[in-house]
C-alpha cells in the first residue's frame, strides 16, 4: 500500500478549495470534502456504483450537479440501494443495474470503519448486501469518510458488525453468530427500529444482526469465512480487500491512500 498523500486544500471556489479554515468544520462538512474529492475521479460515460449514506450522499448531489451544469455527460448510476435510487434520480443521474452492466468503471461510497489495510465496515445504514455486489463488480472503488472512520482494528471500536440474515428462525442465526466469536466476547442484537422495536427490514426483506466485540476478532478473512458458513447468513459488513482508494477528510485537510 502506497503511504498517504497529503493534498493541501486548493484555493478556487469549490469546497474542496476552500483553505483549511480557523474555525473547526462539523463532520458532515468534513464528509463533503471527501465526497467532493472522489468525484474529481468521474469522467463522462463511466458506469458509476452509487453509494449509501450521509457521506455518499454528497457524492450523489456533486454528481447531479456537474451532470446539470453540462461537465460530466452519458453518465450510468448503479444506485447501492433503494434510498440512493431515489435521490439519484431526484438529482437527474440516469440508472441501470448489474444485469445491464456487469461490470463498472468506479464506485464511491462511504464506510464505517477502515483499517490500515484499507479493510472496512459497512452496512451500519443497512445496504451492505446490494453495496458489496455492486461495489465488487467495480474496476475502482473510492471509499470517503471523515477521520472518526479510522480504526486500527475492525470490530475494534465497540460499534456494529452488521450481518443480514433472513428473518426465518433469526434468533437461531444470531445465537450461532454470536458462538462463533465466543472468545471476542461478542454479543449479537437484532437491529431494531421505532418505539415497538420492530425488527428494521433491509431492501432485500431481510433482518440485520448487529455484532458488537469484547476482543479483536483476529484473522479477518478467517472470521469473514466462518460467518458465510453459517446457513441463514446471506451477506456480512467486512468489506475486504475491496477499496482501491480511500479518501480522508480531517481538519488538516485531504489524504489520499491507494492500494
Ligand atoms: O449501510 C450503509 C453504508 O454502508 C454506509 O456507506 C456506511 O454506513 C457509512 O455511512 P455514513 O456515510 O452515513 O457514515
Amino acid at each position: 500500500m502506497e503511504a498517504g498523500i497529503l493534498v493541501p486544500s486548493p484555493t478556487s471556489s469549490s469546497p474542496l478549495s476552500t483553505p483549511i479554515p480557523s474555525v473547526i468544520l462539523t463532520q458532515d462538512e468534513l464528509k463533503k470534502i471527501a465526497a467532493y474529492k472522489a468525484v474529481e475521479y468521474v469522467e463522462s460515460g463511466m458506469v458509476l456504483g452509487l453509494g449509501t449514506g450521509s457521506t455518499a450522499k454528497h457524492a450523489v448531489d456533486r454528481i447531479g450537479e456537474l451532470l446539470h451544469q453540462g461537465k460530466l455527460q452519458n453518465i450510468v448510476g448503479i444506485p447501492t440501494s433503494k434510498k440512493t435510487h431515489e435521490q439519484a434520480l431526484s438529482v437527474g443521474i440516469p440508472l441501470s443495474d448489474l444485469d445491464s452492466h456487469p461490470v463498472l468503471d468506479l464506485a464511491i461510497d462511504g464506510a464505517d470503519e477502515v483499517d490500515p489495510h484499507l479493510n472496512l465496515v459497512k452496512g451500519r445504514g443497512g445496504s451492505l448486501l446490494r453495496e458489496k455486489m455492486v461495489e465488487g463488480a467495480c474496476r475502482k472503488f473510492v471509499v470517503i469518510v471523515d477521520e472518526s472512520k479510522l480504526v486500527k482494528h475492525l470490530g475494534g471500536s465497540g460499534l456494529a458488525m452488521p450481518v443480514e440474515i433472513v428473518p426465518f428462525c433469526w434468533k437461531f442465526t444470531a445465537k450461532r453468530l454470536q458462538d462463533l466469536f465466543e472468545d471476542a466476547g461478542c454479543v449479537g442484537k437484532l437491529r431494531t427500529f421505532g418505539e415497538n422495536g420492530e425488527p428494521f427490514v433491509t431492501d432485500n426483506r431481510n433482518y440485520i444482526v448487529d455484532l458488537y466485540f469484547k476482543k479483536d476478532i483476529g484473522d479477518l478473512k478467517a472470521a469473514s469465512d466462518a460467518i458465510l458458513q453459517l446457513a441463514g447468513v446471506v451477506e456480512h459488513g467486512m468489506f475486504l480487500d475491496m477499496a482501491t482508494t480511500v479518501i480522508v477528510a480531517s481538519e488538516l485537510g485531504i489524504t489520499v491512500k491507494n492500494k
